[in-house]
């Protein structure tokens, strides 16, 4: 089985003395190529430390990290931004567009700042794929919340990484624009092949992953397969009374 992401015995600790803060401990995770994962834990179990670690942009204490069969602690920071550019896709709660950009400049962003210039057909096709080739002129400040999150996507997806992370993607939407960034994500997987690792408190949201991984305390606590909302909430509970 190819793995997109392995976490092996990672250990991130925050502040010293009595301030010290073990936010992920000796936690191993598989995350499988071509998979849909949701991270989900209480508040400070260790999901956006999780995230910044697995996406190289924090670094454990210790453990490894490997990204397909690149072991990030052999990075260097510039070695470490170029492959967060090319291989890996962000998509945040809050959208993080550029406000005086359209759609289209937004999502040929990643590859110019690669030092390529994409082509028209490159980005209609992002965009196409999210459903919004015909808003490629518009602004975020003209786009509904929904929509403003599949341009992220789309820009996401133009240097088609490896590995899109998705940070509470649907935290800021109304139900229904939230299940259309769902079922994006739920394609991301299975029409394009990549792997989706999203953090979220939203049963819902977590429902439409392959495996749900919870985390409690920086630890890996239960895995469900094929997980249900309805006994993702049941879980969450029960984690959220221990
Ligand atoms: N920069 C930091 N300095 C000190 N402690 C930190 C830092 N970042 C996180 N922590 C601590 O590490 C633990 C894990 O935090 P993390 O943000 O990963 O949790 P989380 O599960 O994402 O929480 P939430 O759901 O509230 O966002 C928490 O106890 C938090 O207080």
């Amino acid at each position: 089985m190819d793995l997109a992401v392995d976490l092996r015995s990672v250990t991130k600790v925050y502040g010293s003395g009595a301030a010290r803060v073990t936010a992920l401990a000796d936690l191993s995770f598989s995350f499988p190529a071509g998979s849909f994962t949701a991270v989900m834990g209480p508040s400070g179990s260790g999901k956006s430390t999780l995230l910044q670690c697995a996406a190289g942009l924090d670094r454990p204490d210790s453990g490894q990290v490997m990204l397909t069969d690149v072991d990030l602690a052999t990075l260097n920071e510039d070695q470490l931004t170029l492959l967060r550019r090319e291989r890996i896709g962000f998509v945040f709660q809050a959208f993080n567009l550029i406000s005086a950009l359209t759609a289209a400049q937004n999502v040929r962003l990643p590859l110019l700042l690669g030092g390529r210039t994409p082509s028209d057909a490159e980005v209609d096709w992002a965009l196409t794929s999210v459903g919004l080739a015909e808003r490629a002129a518009h602004r975020p400040g003209e786009l509904s919340g929904g929509q403003q999150q599949r341009v992220a996507i789309a820009r996401a997806l133009i240097t088609k990484p490896d590995v899109l992370f998705a940070d509470e993607p649907t935290g800021a939407l109304d139900t229904s624009s939230g299940r259309e960034v769902l079922e994006l994500l739920r394609g991301v997987v299975d029409q394009h092949h990549r792997t989706v690792i999203m953090v979220t408190h939203d049963p819902v949201a977590a429902s439409y992953a392959d495996v749900v991984m919870f985390l409690a305390d920086g630890r890996v606590v239960d895995v469900m397969r094929d997980p249900a909302a309805d006994r993702i909430a049941t879980r969450m509970t029960n984690l959220e009374r221990r």
